[in-house]
């Protein structure tokens, strides 16, 4: 993705100029494209122009008009999520509201962390890749009538006839889901679910058996040698195309809480450790460039002993979108713990990588933080390296945290580089 990369438009409407800009200012600094409207006339002329990602209207309204006013004209010309901004409902109100079209509830005081946390998991949401489906089937007509069933639906669908190369496809296709024929000739569903269910990386990968088996001890004898289901074969397509897709939104989000770390929603410290070394392996092996950089927040302790450690937290999650949002393709984050969190920059060279971090660190120096009225301003300090020949992945993270260390002592809020 180029670094020009198309940022999600967002309107809120506002009762008074100043209500809006600080609310304005923020989403901007996270990356959206925020236009606050006062009047109905230019709202609704520009939601006719172009339709936002999302709204956030204020129950106060806007100047000339009240929010149950406007909000049919927002309902109408709306195609993403409608959020409200309120400050006590009944449920019955909320309900009320919901039935006319508003999908989410912002309550006043107004935490705009919590509103950009909401705006970043209903953008995920929605850029949410096709599911991957896996049939493994000897059958070429159930295979294809099953495959075009889900294809038409907009996923994603390789068909095996022999079960003996599920392997290859588990790695190259990566499935959200495999559909296992369970009477194949070159060997049975149980027997390959067995075998793959002897690879922890293929652990989170559901295995549901489709078959005409209707006897229930040889159904539950499938389901212990590793299937998680068993559905008859001759389902309806409709059914078929649901079940699938619920299942697989289930196991994404298991899989997103087994990778990333609950309070960034960044990948999680074992799985940044994992990727550098399948990373490391992939740039020795293509002779690529890979950069290493550790980043840790400056006077930490002092944070937490000053506000609390809930905005301590506050400024983890600030950190951690920040990088989330500037790293885009060139590589990826995680925490790596605490206040401590890994860049991986592939293909980038150190000097290049080095410009980004430093970027990246005056603006989150600039990044205004508030506990109540007070407001303060946050660094960090952060060390890079480059991968050479004789290191492997522990000796990559070894020399960012030495280039991270002289940063530190050399007076924080600095990049360091590891010179070797
Ligand atoms: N709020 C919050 N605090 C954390 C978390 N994880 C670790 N900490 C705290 O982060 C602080 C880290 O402090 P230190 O490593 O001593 O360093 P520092 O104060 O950041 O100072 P320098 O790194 O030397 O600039 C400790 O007090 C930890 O308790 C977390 O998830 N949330």
């Amino acid at each position: 993705m180029s670094e020009k990369s198309i940022k999600p438009i967002v309107y809120v409407s506002a009762r008074q100029v100043h209500g809006g800009a600080e609310l304005a200012r923020q989403l901007t600094f996270f990356g959206f494209e925020c236009h606050v409207f006062l009047k109905k006339s230019s709202f609704l002329a520009a939601m006719h122009t172009t339709a936002p990602f999302a709204v956030v209207l204020s129950e106060a309204g806007l100047e000339d008009c009240s929010a149950d006013e406007i909000l049919p004209f927002v309902v109408k010309l709306s195609c993403g999520p409608i959020l409200y901004l309120t400050s006590t409902l009944s449920i019955s109100q909320q309900i009320e509201l919901m039935n006319n079209g508003i999908t989410d509830f912002i309550y006043f005081p107004l935490d705009i962390q919590r509103l950009i946390d909401r705006l970043d998991s209903l953008l995920e949401r929605s850029h949410n890749t096709p599911y991957r489906v896996l049939i493994v089937d000897d059958s070429d007509a159930m295979g294809r009538f099953n495959a075009d069933a889900l294809g038409q639906a907009g996923m994603q669908v390789q068909l095996l006839k022999n079960p003996l190369e599920v392997f290859l496809l588990l790695e190259r296709f990566v499935p959200d889901i495999v559909l296992m024929d369970v009477y194949m000739p070159q060997c049975s569903g149980n027997e390959i679910a067995k075998v793959i269910r002897q690879y922890t990386q293929f652990d989170s990968i559901p295995i549901v058996f489709l078959s005409t088996e209707t006897n229930r001890n040889k159904q539950l004898m499938a389901r212990s040698m590793g299937g998680d289901d068993f559905w008859v074969k001759s389902m309806p397509r409709e059914e078929l195309v649901a079940s699938v897709g619920i299942t697989c939104a289930r196991y994404r989000s298991l899989r997103r809480w087994m990778t990333c770390d609950s309070l960034t929603a960044l990948l999680n410290h074992t799985n940044v450790i994992e990727l550098l070394e399948r990373e490391v392996a992939q740039a020795k092996k293509e002779s690529l460039s890979l950069s290493f950089a550790m980043i840790d927040i400056d006077h930490f302790k002092k944070i937490n002993n000053s506000y609390g450690h809930g905005i301590g937290d506050q400024v983890i999650k600030s950190l951690a979108r920040l990088l989330r949002q500037s790293i885009h393709n060139d590589g990826s984050v995680g925490r790596y713990g605490g206040e401590k969190f890994a860049v991986l920059f592939a293909g980038t060279s150190l000097i290049r990588a080095a410009q980004k971090l430093d970027e990246w660190r005056m603006r989150f120096a600039e990044l205004t933080q508030s506990s109540g009225d007070i407001q303060f301003n946050v660094t960090f300090s952060a060390g890079i390296a480059a991968l050479k020949n004789n290191m492997d992945a522990q000796q990559l993270i070894d020399a960012a945290d030495q280039a991270l260390y002289q940063a530190k002592g050399a007076g924080r809020n600095q990049i360091g580089l590891h010179n070797n």
